[in-house]
């Protein structure tokens, strides 16, 4: 998540300091402020509670809206943790990434129990507003787009939607052009002293990362020896986490799309299930499945 241009003002607070006030209040909390309460300031909740504008009367339409919004403050969250972890990797320090991998293992499980508010919905409920999205679509959300070429899956025709928005463009440009997570994953294995070939590390990122047998060859390496020691392969087992989970959200997506709309066409324009089925097939850091065929 980026820095936001306003950042109201918390006065930061000692523990010598609750401690006093909880003794001066009796141990209940505080009730006077002036101006925002410190929670408004740092949450945002009146600016949160504003942003649902939602295009019908039907009832139902605030879940389908807000569980878009949430999801894609989760999509945003999740690729935060997981661009530190990549930073850290790129420092050599293992180690450190794994609590930024494990984190964003989370935030996807999170993410995934969203969708849990939109089990109420028939196909009857959902066509009370469907038309009202016009050609409004999930696949048009930039911060998803960001988080699977992060993943290391790019198909670069799809930042195609935001040319018409120059700022967003630029930062999926920028993002397809740099090394994804799984690429920086490769050279540090090559760095660790696994035998992978030059073309592999100076490929061309804003392409699709094919599965190596070479990659696949050091991660069956790496997991045969289990010592305390092997960090490489707890980053191994973190990337599966983070991979496994990624791939629980766009299972459920899949069912929640067959639940409300059956094989309909979608309303960005493609066919709909076959279209998200064919999207799926595309699977993050395939070499850490792959390679459990050979351990
Ligand atoms: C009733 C609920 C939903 C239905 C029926 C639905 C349907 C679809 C369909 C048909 C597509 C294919 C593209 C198209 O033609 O539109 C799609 C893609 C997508 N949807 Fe949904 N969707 C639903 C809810 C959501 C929600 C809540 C999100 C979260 C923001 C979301 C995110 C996405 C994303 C990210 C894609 C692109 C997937 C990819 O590139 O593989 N969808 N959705
Ligand atoms: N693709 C869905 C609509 C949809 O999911 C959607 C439409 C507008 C804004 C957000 C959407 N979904 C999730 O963010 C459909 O075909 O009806």
């Amino acid at each position: 998540m980026e820095e936001t241009a306003v950042k109201p003002a918390v006065r930061p607070a000692t523990a010598r300091e609750r401690a006093d006030r909880a003794a001066a209040t009796g141990g209940v909390p505080t009730l006077e402020f002036h101006g925002l309460v410190p929670y408004d300031a740092y949450v945002r909740a009146s600016d949160l509670h504003r942003l649902q504008q939602p295009l019908s009367e039907d009832a139902g339409e605030m879940s389908f809206l807000v569980v878009s919004q949430v999801m894609e403050l989760y999509f945003g969250l999740a690729r935060h943790d997981l661009t530190d972890a990549q930073q850290r990797l790129r420092g050599d320090d293992v180690w450190g990434a794994l609590l930024p991998l494990r984190r964003a293992a989370l935030h996807l499980e999170g993410l995934t129990a969203s969708w849990q508010t939109l089990r109420w919905m028939t196909p009857a409920d959902f066509n009370r507003f469907r038309n009202l999205l016009g050609e409004g679509s999930g696949f048009q959300s930039a911060m998803y787009r960001r988080l699977e070429f992060l993943l290391g899956l790019r198909t670069a025709s799809l930042i195609r939607p935001f040319r018409s928005q120059p700022e967003v463009h630029a930062e999926l440009t920028a993002a397809l052009a740099a090394p994804s997570l799984w690429d920086d994953v490769v050279a540090l294995l090559a760095r660790s002293g696994h035998e992978l070939p030059r073309d592999l590390l100076d490929r061309d990122f804003s392409t699709e990362h094919e599965a190596h047998p070479a990659v696949e060859a050091a991660w069956v390496d790496i997991y045969r020896d289990h010592g305390p020691g092997n960090h490489l392969r707890e980053l191994g087992e973190a990337l599966t986490e983070v991979a496994d989970r990624f791939g629980d959200w766009r299972y459920r997506h899949l069912n929640t799309v067959r639940r409300t709309m059956g094989a309909k066409p979608g309303s960005g324009g493609s066919n709909g299930l076959a279209w998200l089925q064919r999207s799926m097939a595309r699977e993050a850091f395939p070499e850490l499945w792959s390679a459990r065929t050979y351990m």
